[in-house]
């Protein structure tokens, strides 16, 4: 449940290497409570703007808060409201995961019970394992539960199930809903469409530096041009020419006598009313919507 109540703003953002703007003017607000994502091709300035959130990065120019601090100059009290997912390398594999947990609890003046969050992420069989031999799904898990161990109001997931196979990204999603039903605010950076369609309230898609669109995951399939695909096998030929003139239609494509139209749900009604009028009858007629991928495609202009 999201309060519409600003916890991360960051107005006019702007951060260069060598002369090149990576980080373009971006400008966004996460409200508390909200599952926010940041999609975009490699290289758009995902972890830029979230390590510039962090306090980690300074940047050149612009403005961000994390619940009223500034991430740079407030960095220690940053700390205590933003939990940051670590990298991999960050943990040494000799480290148990018990005493990764009682470390990491030990930086913080009002710590989570470790306990808890150790069951509720699946690791109590694993507080005796040594860091370097868990699964990549295992530590996954460790590293969500470090991000939460100081009772942040704010986590930061970059990449958090990358590498995973379907059923331990399928479970760190469950925890991810977990997290939010908690209160918690999840910033999440991913590259899996499914992931950000499934788990995020709302995405900004990033490219290049800049903000190309920000909306719900449905709000950002419905801006596709092609929002419905309509699939069907005609009972006798039908005339190509009729189908493109047909409102909206995008996409036209016949292949073993299956054809595959792009189009909106008007579309739909108008290749209906074609059919009827000609008296063709369209089997294994399919209506599917649009999905995030052709979304984002469409949205950071990468071909299909
Ligand atoms: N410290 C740095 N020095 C120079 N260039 C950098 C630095 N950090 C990032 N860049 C460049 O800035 C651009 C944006 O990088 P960033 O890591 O923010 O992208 P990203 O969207 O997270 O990409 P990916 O999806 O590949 O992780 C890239 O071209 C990268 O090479």
């Amino acid at each position: 449940m999201t309060t519409n109540r600003p916890i991360v703003e960051v107005g006019n953002l702007r951060k260069s290497y060598g002369g090149r703007a990576v980080v373009d003017d971006l400008s966004f607000t996460v409200d508390e409570g909200e599952i926010f994502g940041i999609l975009g091709p490699n290289g758009a300035g995902k972890t830029t703007t979230v390590e510039c959130i962090e306090g980690l990065r300074v940047p050149d120019s612009g403005l961000v808060r994390v619940a009223g601090l500034d991430p740079v100059a407030d960095h220690a009290a940053v700390t205590q409201v933003l939990g940051a997912q670590l990298q991999e390398s960050e943990l040494q594999a000799k480290l148990t995961v018990r005493e990764a947990l009682e470390l990491y609890a030990a930086l913080y003046p009002h710590p989570a019970d470790w306990r808890p969050l150790a069951e509720r992420l699946g690791l109590t069989d694993q507080l005796t394992s040594r860091f370097g031999v868990l699964s990549g799904g295992q530590k996954q898990r460790l590293f969500i539960a470090l991000a939460l161990i100081g009772n942040p109001r704010v986590v930061v997931l970059d990449e958090l199930t990358t590498g995973l196979d379907p059923r331990a990204r399928r479970d760190t999603w469950e925890v991810v809903e977990d997290v939010r039903a908690r209160g918690v605010t999840v910033l999440l950076v991913t590259h899996f469409m499914e992931e950000a369609q499934r788990l995020c309230d709302r995405i900004a898609v990033i490219d290049k530096g800049k903000i190309t669109a920000l909306d719900t995951p449905q709000g950002l399939i419905s801006r596709t041009a092609e929002s419905t695909i309509i699939s069907f096998t005609p009972s006798a030929p039908l005339d190509d020419a009729e189908l493109a003139a047909l409102p909206a239609v995008g996409s036209i494509e016949e292949k073993d006598g299956r054809i595959t139209l792009g189009g909106t749900d008007e579309t739909v009604t108008a290749v209906l009313s074609l059919l009827a009028r000609h008296r063709i009858t369209a089997h294994q007629l399919r209506v599917t919507d649009a999905t995030l991928d052709d979304a984002f495609l469409d949205l950071t202009g990468a071909t299909r």
